[in-house]
């Protein structure tokens, strides 16, 4: 089994209703998100996929974040926009993608709120 792993970033503004303390108010942050993807087979190349097509992959999803209010989007108007919530709203939205429906599937989302916290989404076995 390979795992391939590619780090993408996106810069938003949220805030977490009721949370108590600093982060109820309105701020951001330059959110780093790390998708780990696992296969079997090689290609031709000898990759399970070519990482300039994951990064695209995954930049499809990463725009619907970038530069937005995240509380306003549909997919965090009944949850707020943390890390956790992210973290599985980028693995759900990448493993609906038709690609990582065969051979090659997403492993886990890491998303990182700063550069001293992170959390890794994936599913239970
Ligand atoms: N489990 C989670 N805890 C927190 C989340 C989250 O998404 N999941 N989010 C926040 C806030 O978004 C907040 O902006 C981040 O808080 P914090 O890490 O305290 O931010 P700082 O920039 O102040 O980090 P320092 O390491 O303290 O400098 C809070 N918690
Ligand atoms: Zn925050």
């Amino acid at each position: 089994m390979y795992e391939l792993t590619i780090l993408a970033e996106f810069e938003a503004a949220h805030q977490l209703p009721d949370y108590p303390g600093k982060c109820s108010r309105l701020h951001g942050h330059n959110w780093k998100v790390e998708v780990t993807v696992a296969g079997h087979e090689l290609n031709h190349l000898g990759m399970v996929m070519d990482f300039k097509d994951l990064k695209a992959e995954v930049g499809k999803v990463i725009d619907k974040l970038d530069h937005y209010y995240l509380n306003d989007l549909p997919a965090f108007k009944a949850m707020n926009p943390t890390a956790e919530n992210i973290a599985k709203y980028i693995y759900d939205s990448l493993a609906k993608q038709s690609i990582f429906q065969q051979t090659i599937k997403i492993r886990c989302v890491q998303v990182w709120e700063s550069p001293r916290s992170a959390v890794k989404y994936y599913p239970q076995n």
